[in-house]
């Protein structure tokens, strides 16, 4: 099971995901309560393992501007959240970064299609909310072969059963692991990185 971290801010946040075992840490490189600067991202990333994806989210901007900024950042991988294309796909990837597309689950059929991401995301209907979902309910739109991330309103008590009802390649959390909108906690990370691990 893939598992990623994602709204991270802080050096002992990003420790406790890294030394727990997490394969992706991600930062909001958008408005949020979450937002973090290219330069504090460059920060907590000195000393990170290479084989941990590092990931840049972005919601509304142009492929052009989050390929920008998560170069100045220092980042490998770009999640792009909203109405994207192929094209955007092919923009971060021509620029040497690993893509990983975000969609809700109430997306069109179109919108679960391959359009050359290297990871789909499937979320609540607003990111980051803590807001969960029917999961069982994505498997009907035939992502067996596909490698995709489950998203929102994941925890530690819920991650084992969340992933196993949606047969969820790899999980991303972010509201789950907080003791207060915006703040990690350290142990609740740990938590949910060894239980996404012993569910697959
Ligand atoms: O976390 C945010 O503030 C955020 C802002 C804009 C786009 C995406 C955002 N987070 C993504 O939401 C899910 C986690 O949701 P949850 O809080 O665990 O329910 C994850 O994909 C984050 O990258």
């Amino acid at each position: 099971m893939f598992v990623k971290v994602c709204g991270l801010s802080t050096p002992e946040s990003v420790r406790a995901a890294v030394e727990s075992g997490a394969d992706a840490i991600g930062f909001v490189l958008t408005r949020s309560p979450r937002e973090v600067s290219p330069d504090q991202v460059r920060d907590l990333l000195t000393g990170i393992p290479a084989g941990v994806a590092a990931v840049g989210v972005f919601r509304d901007e142009a492929a052009a501007a989050a390929v920008d900024i998560a170069r100045a950042a220092g980042l490998g991988w770009v999640q792009l959240h909203g109405d994207r294309t192929p094209g955007d796909i092919r923009a971060v990837q021509d620029a040497g970064m690993k893509v990983i597309r975000a969609i809700t689950m109430s997306a069109g059929s179109e919108e679960f299609g391959n359009l050359g991401e290297d990871l789909l995301l499937i979320d609540a209907a607003v990111p980051g909310s803590g807001e969960a979902w029917d999961y069982a309910s994505v498997q009907a739109k035939g992502l067996e072969s596909r490698h995709w991330l489950l998203a929102g309103g994941l925890d530690p008590d819920n991650v084992a059963r969340a992933a196993g009802e949606a047969g969820a390649w790899g999980v991303d959390v972010s509201s789950g692991v907080e003791s207060s909108r915006g703040v990690k906690d350290l142990a609740r990370i740990r938590s949910f990185v060894s239980a996404a691990r012993l569910s697959g």
